[in-house]
């Protein structure tokens, strides 16, 4: 379909007849039925050029549950020219994305978001194939299980940073605190001591400003085309898989004026001038035979030759994973931080578990998530709420469930045409996986809409684990996605989502502010799914708070060492960007 949509571009003829040409030839180009005579799963027809993007354009996660309940668990829509293929079933997401992953397993070569930014690279948008699979294998160097480990200290520290910044910036419970800055300084130093071996010691910092409007600006957010933020301002998402109908109608992608390619166009320059300069540095040091912290960017470096990578690899592969992971886990403690004050008995129950399990002497630690339960499930349950500890464990898998950022993840691509009981799915489908009808069936979620950590307070497993249960039904959400291109930063947000949570809940009664609702129904589409802006009261719970922020050494980070596999104490660590 891909080739056929391309060779009626090469000459542009005029307007609408050139639109209706090549959508037409388009959706030709791809059979609607196999040879059995198995039809398009059923779905919404939509209208003429543009399909169903206009029902798609605010909450587009409503449309698709509408949709689901009307046509069934697996249906098709058109965006322009494109067919996609929604699964709103564990069932049928397993046997599809993971079964059968050998064909549903790529990226859709998208207009904005792969040609224009990221150059099809940064493993997201990637296609299925072998500069894929070494470009994921590269990055699980610094993600997989053993990897977050070994630098758990980095993250402790950041936690702890996390919980001083708060104390210091709401003057002791006096002043009201913005958790959203400090959630996004936060993901932001985890994932830069990681990719570039640096931090940022304020959220002040010039990098933070400019690293968190890259990601936002880039950000799959899922939700929204246009929205109209408290300021006033328009801002119309570009990566979203349903919201740029420039990568759908390709006659758009021919107007010399076309805000979304210059946007992009500026996003991958913006891109280049902060990470890619940050990967030049580094190289420089290296070169120079100066310590260099290790990182990603040094393995990739280090590497470069004998894995045949580009600068290019190089500047897109790290610009991608700061903003895969900056911005999605610092949406996960903003919902958290958004909905918990609201829940004062949820809070109650965490802390008793907390004090009872951990005492005020110390901070939790990732030893503690076992021993806390109830904070795990307020964590599951805010993905729900996204995920907190046992009691912490438990609460913390309820917001994950309730307030996943991605609804519709990153869309994957199919690769082969394929018949799904009787439902044909051809080459070159877009497949979306519509969590939000998923972690709202009844049927999985008794009284799907409450906030309810208890649903899940015998599940001790974490998201990675849990992942791989052989019952998809038993899973605990879908945030991560699905399949060969399951999120591969899973370990460390879960690491990072619980050190924080459990952290800030040891550390502070978290209350509302008299006269200043939280409003959990709006969000701010500009990042993933946020809520809109808010402040809470973060109150100290006891004295040994303050004590607490010297116990870990800022100097001495120990980073692990991908290649000796060891760990080490840095004798240049914490260098400040
Ligand atoms: C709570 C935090 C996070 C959430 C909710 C999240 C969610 C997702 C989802 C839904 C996908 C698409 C999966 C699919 O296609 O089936 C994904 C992919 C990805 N994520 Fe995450 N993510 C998070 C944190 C992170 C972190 C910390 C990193 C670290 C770099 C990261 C790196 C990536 C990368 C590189 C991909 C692309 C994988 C591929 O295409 O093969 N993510 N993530």
């Amino acid at each position: 379909m891909q080739n056929a949509t391309h060779a009626a571009t090469s000459t542009i003829p005029s307007g609408l007849e050139f639109t209706v040409k090549t959508t037409t030839l388009a959706i030709l180009a791809i059979r609607l039925t196999d040879e059995q005579g198995n039809p398009l799963p059923p779905g919404p027809i939509g209208l003429p050029v543009v399909g169903s993007f206009p029902f798609l354009t605010h909450y587009p996660e409503l449309a698709l549950d509408y949709w689901a309940k009307r046509y069934g668990p697996l249906f098709s829509m058109w965006l322009g020219n494109q067919l996609f293929v929604v699964i709103s079933s564990p069932n049928i997401a397993k046997d599809l994305l993971v079964t059968k992953g050998a064909v549903f397993s790529s990226r859709k070569d998208n207009f904005i978001k792969s040609q224009t930014i990221l150059a099809a690279g940064g493993v997201t948008a990637t296609p299925y194939n072998d500069t894929w699979k070494k470009h994921r294998r590269l990055g699980n160097i610094w993600l997989n299980k053993g990897a977050v480990e070994g630098y758990t200290d980095v993250l402790n520290y950041e936690a702890l940073d996390l919980v001083r910044d708060m104390y210091n910036r709401g003057r002791a419970g006096t002043m009201p605190v913005n958790p959203q800055a400090h959630a996004g300084h936060y993901t932001l130093n985890n994932m830069l001591n990681i990719i570039f071996g640096i931090r940022t010691d304020s959220m002040d910092h010039p990098l933070v400003h400019q690293a968190l409007k890259l990601s936002r600006e880039f950000m799959y957010v899922l939700l929204l085309v246009w929205k109209n933020l408290p300021n006033g301002k328009n801002i119309r998402n570009c990566t979203g898989p349903v919201s740029n109908l420039t990568d759908y109608v390709t006659l758009l992608q021919y107007l010399p004026k076309n805000s979304m390619i210059a946007r992009g166009k500026k996003l991958q320059s913006d891109f280049l001038a902060t990470y890619g300069r940050m990967v030049k540095e580094l190289e420089a040091r290296l070169k120079r035979g100066e310590y260099v912290t290790d990182c990603l960017a040094k393995t990739l470096l280090e590497n470069q030759e004998k894995e045949g990578l580009e600068f290019m690899d190089i500047a897109i592969m790290c610009s991608g994973f700061m903003t895969a992971g900056v911005e999605t886990t610092a949406s996960v403690l903003q919902w958290f931080s958004a909905l918990i004050p609201s829940y004062p008995e949820i809070q109650q129950r965490a802390h008793e578990e907390l004090d009872r399990v951990v005492g005020h002497d110390r901070m939790p630690t990732v030893e503690d998530e076992k021993d806390l339960p109830y904070i795990h499930a307020i964590i599951k349950a805010g993905d729900l709420l996204y995920q907190l500890s046992a009691s912490s464990h438990y609460l913390l898998q309820e917001v994950e469930r309730c307030r996943n950022p991605f609804w519709i993840a990153t869309p994957h691509y199919s690769t082969e045409d394929f018949t799904y009981h009787g439902q044909f799915i051809p080459k070159g489908t877009v497949i979306l996986l519509n969590s939000y009808t998923m972690h709202h069936d009844p049927e999985r979620h008794p009284e799907p809409f409450s906030f309810n950590p208890d649903r899940y307070i015998n599940d001790n497993t974490l998201s990675t684990e849990s992942a791989n249960l052989p019952n998809p039904m038993e899973r605990d959400h879908w945030i991560f996605g699905a399949g060969r291109r399951i999120c591969p930063g899973m370990w460390l947000a879960e690491r990072e989502i619980f050190l924080a949570i459990s952290r800030m809940l040891w550390a502070f009664k978290m209350e509302s502010i008299p006269g200043q609702n939280i409003d959990l129904k709006e969000y701010d589409g500009l990042s993933g799914r946020s809520p809109v802006p808010f402040t809470i009261k973060m109150i100290p719970r006891h004295e040994k708070v303050v004590e607490s922020f010297n116990a870990e050494e800022p100097m001495k980070h120990k980073q692990y060492n991908p290649n000796s596999d060891m760990l080490h104490v840095e004798n240049e660590a914490g260098v400040v960007y």
